[in-house]
């Protein structure tokens, strides 16, 4: 039997490479497991925005889904950009069952305004997906939506990742603080325990990707076998060195940048290239 631990994320795309599967994979490389990716929908974007996305049919979907299940199949799945009802459902079909630790990151809208999702969605993922979940990791507008309140505190994010978990089903969730106030703090609940996580906030608008980048650091760790706060801990160390790096590229929101980090001379801003 082989030791090789893979990871799946199935998304949609970033031509730019800061956000969605090509995000997910970079960090699956970088998180030493091996990484795979289906792909929902294909999306014309860039650092700006959004400009255009187009659906792949159920069935080649499911194609995909198939080929990689019944050939590798990983010890790490997550969900990224699911835009419509019927992929939900299929996704939830081929999951359901199989005792794979299961990430969802729950795409709504990016960080440009747009919008990932069909409104429609937005009920489905609640009430079929997120039972299934290992951890959930929405951001503060994401949770407000599947809870049904607004967040305006670190108080409102526990109960909505307690809601997350007790309500709705999902085995762990992280409710992230990056649109809060003050230090950037997301808090995990498990069924039993809070925890947070805490570290500096960076003034910075090259923020493009993070919470991809967040939830597949999780579902790298959980392919590894890592407990669930570890798996969050990693992420939110990766997350925040990562924008410590981020790069000014694109004439938006650059995207985050941990292979930076860890070269450590890599200039992150086109001034420090001077
Ligand atoms: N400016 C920032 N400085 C440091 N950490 C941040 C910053 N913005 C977000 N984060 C962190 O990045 C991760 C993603 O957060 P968030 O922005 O809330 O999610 P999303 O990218 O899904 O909107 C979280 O761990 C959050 O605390
Ligand atoms: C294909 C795709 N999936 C997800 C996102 C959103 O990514 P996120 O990490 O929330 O970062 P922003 O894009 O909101 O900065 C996306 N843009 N594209």
């Amino acid at each position: 039997m082989s030791n090789i631990k893979s990871a799946l994320t199935i998304a949609g795309t970033d031509p730019t490479g800061g956000a969605g599967i090509q995000a997910d994979l970079k960090v699956f490389q970088e998180r030493e497991v091996y990484g795979m990716s289906v792909i929902t929908s294909v999306v014309a974007q860039n650092t700006l925005g959004v400009q255009e996305v187009q659906h792949l049919s159920i069935d080649f979907i499911e194609k995909q889904l198939d080929a990689v299940l019944k050939d590798i199949p990983p010890q790490g799945i997550k969900t990224g950009m699911i835009a419509t009802v019927d992929m939900m459902k299929l996704i939830a079909r081929k999951i359901a069952n199989t005792n794979i630790p299961y990430v969802i990151d729950p795409v709504m809208v990016a960080k440009s305004g747009d919008s990932l999702m069909e409104e429609e969605s937005r009920r489905v993922i609640r009430d079929v997906l997120i039972p299934l979940a290992t951890v959930v990791t929405p951001n503060v507008p994401e949770a407000e939506i599947l809870v049904d309140f607004a967040i305006k505190d670190q108080e409102d994010a526990k109960k909505a990742a307690k809601v997350i978990v007790d309500d709705l089903g999902a085995q762990a969730a992280v409710v992230k603080g990056g649109h809060l106030q003050g230090e950037a703090i997301d808090v995990l609940y498990d069924g039993g325990e809070y925890y947070y996580f805490k570290d500096a906030r960076f003034d910075t608008k090259h923020t493009h990707g993070t919470g991809c980048t967040f939830s597949a650091v999780i579902t790298a760790e959980l392919a590894k076998g890592k407990l669930i706060k570890d798996a969050v801990a990693i992420g939110k160390e990766y997350i925040t060195d990562a924008i410590q790096y981020s790069l000014e590229l694109g004439k938006g929101n650059g995207p985050t940048n941990h292979w930076g980090y860890r070269l450590k001379g890599v200039p992150n801003h086109e001034e420090d290239m001077e």
